[in-house]
């Protein structure tokens, strides 16, 4: 293999974007990636659920023209490089894309590849759907009543990796910085000669893009409420800015579709509780969308206590990570937890399970595909194959409900008949 660059498949054509819609020919182009770890597992049976689903749903008609592009692993083996340009220009050319996880290393070595792409591309909302699927095994009681959407930012916060080491020429000159211009925050830092420093950019900009979006979801799919989760009683300019962001702008840009706690307020101030509790009501029973806030500690805990409260979330880059991992477990796991790296305004879209690369099983054929397979019936979905997505959907409700799933699910399962990866991925598609 001499070059990274992609090849381009026979009959294939390019998926485009005019006036925010997307144009999907009969014969896309879709690049993807295999992942490192379980990754190559995991997309050999994804890929062949998902051709089945197409086939079945158009019968010929339409197909994916698949192309690979590197990343990770084995594009370092390959070309001595972790993500070749090619791959990004491929992901911008064909505008929609699926990728398998990317191995990040602990505490020095390369920054996430996975946070590159998402930031390289503009992919702004990360997008994860938490459903239950019947029969998966779950440690809460009413797993049916998880049902919920988190837009996650995913250009900002943390994840900017906007980091000084300890002990560099660099930390010392921001910490010098900070003594000479800022001499009371100086003071917080509580051993300034051994700290490393994080900076979190969170932007006006970014909460606005993200949160209309999550607004525009929950509109379009008729959902209840959008909580805008967030620890902006400790980070007041950045996450508390957030919040009140989204408040303005649901206000501003929704204010016939929407109802805010920020309004609820006003009232209140204005006019008691009662009144505004009322105003409340009215809204809600006209069917306008809540919007409404809750700090991420206390969103952890409710989610698990009262989950019927909490519908579309939309919440920075940390708190989205932990809080879509959390509630995976919820609905049985990490295992069948989908997602999308969306940018709404250019089209562009990377989808991509919540978990990461589970080395230990790599190359077992052992663990669940399911979130691949989800990530890519979101995908089907986003180009409007919706035959084909409700297809897989119906191959795993089969596979699922006939007890026929791999280990993570065999384990928590009664009467279960544990069945490989690859095995699964043949269950889906003779359920579908
Ligand atoms: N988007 C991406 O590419 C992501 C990449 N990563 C990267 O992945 C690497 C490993 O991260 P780690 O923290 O171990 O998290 P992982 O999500 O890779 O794995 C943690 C555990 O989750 C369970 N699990 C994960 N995937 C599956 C699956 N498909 N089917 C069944 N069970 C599954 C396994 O649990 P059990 O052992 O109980 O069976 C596994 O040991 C790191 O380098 C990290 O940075 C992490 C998250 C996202
Ligand atoms: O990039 C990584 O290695 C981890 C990313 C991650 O945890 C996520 O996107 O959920
Ligand atoms: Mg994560």
């Amino acid at each position: 293999m001499a070059s990274p660059k992609p090849e381009v498949p026979a009959g294939g054509e390019k998926i485009t974007i005019e006036n925010g819609k997307l144009n999907v020919p009969d014969r896309p182009i879709i690049p993807f990636i295999e992942g490192d770890g379980t990754g190559p597992d995991i997309w050999r049976a994804s890929v062949r659920v998902l051709d089945a689903a197409v086939q079945k749903a158009y019968g010929g008609r339409k197909t994916i023209r698949w192309t690979e592009v590197y990343a990770g692993e084995k594009s370092y083996q390959l070309f001595s490089t972790w993500l070749p340009d090619e791959t990004v220009a491929a992901f911008r050319e064909y505008l929609v894309g699926i990728k398998g996880p990317l191995t990040t290393p602990v505490g020095g070595g390369i920054r996430s590849l996975n946070v590159a792409l998402r930031q390289m591309l503009d992919l702004y909302v990360c997008l994860r759907p938490v459903r239950w699927f019947h029969g998966v095994p779950s440690p809460v009681k009413r797993p049916e009543a998880v049902d919920m959407v988190i837009f996650r930012e995913n250009t900002e916060d943390v994840y900017a990796g906007i980091e000084f080491e300890e002990g560099s020429a660099d930390v010392k000159k921001v910490v010098a910085f900070l003594k000479d211009n800022f001499p009371k925050m100086y003071d917080k830092i509580r051993f300034p000669e051994t700290a490393a420093i994080g900076i979190k950019p969170i932007s006006r900009e970014g909460s606005d893009r993200l949160i209309r979006s999550a607004i525009q979801y929950a509109i379009a799919n008729k959902r209840k409420s959008v909580t805008i989760v967030h620890k902006g009683n400790i980070m007041k300019f950045t996450e508390g800015a957030f919040r009140n962001h989204g408040y303005a702008l649901a206000e501003a840009e929704f204010g016939d579709a929407t109802y805010t706690w920020g309004q609820w307020e006003k009232t209140k101030a204005a006019g008691g509780e009662e009144a505004a509790n009322a105003e409340q009501k009215a809204a809600l029973a006209s069917g306008k969308v809540l919007v409404k806030d809750a700090i991420a500690d206390i969103t952890l805990q409710q989610v698990l206590t009262r989950p019927n409260e909490f519908d579309v979330i939309a919440t920075m880059n940390l708190n989205g990570d932990y809080l879509s991992d959390a509630l995976a477990a919820q609905v049985g796991g990490i295992g069948i937890a989908p997602g999308g790296n969306i940018n709404y305004v250019t089209g562009h879209a990377v989808f991509e399970a919540t978990h990461g690369t589970a080395p230990k099983y790599a190359g077992l054929d052992q663990v669940n595909p399911g979130s691949v397979i989800l990530s890519g019936e979101m995908m089907l979905r986003y180009l409007g194959w919706t035959e084909a997505a409700d297809l897989v959907i119906k191959g795993m409700d089969g596979a699922i409900g006939a007890k026929t799933v791999t280990y993570d699910f065999a384990r928590l399962m009664e009467g279960a008949r544990q069945v490989k990866c690859s095995e699964f991925g043949d269950a889906v598609i003779k359920a579908m």
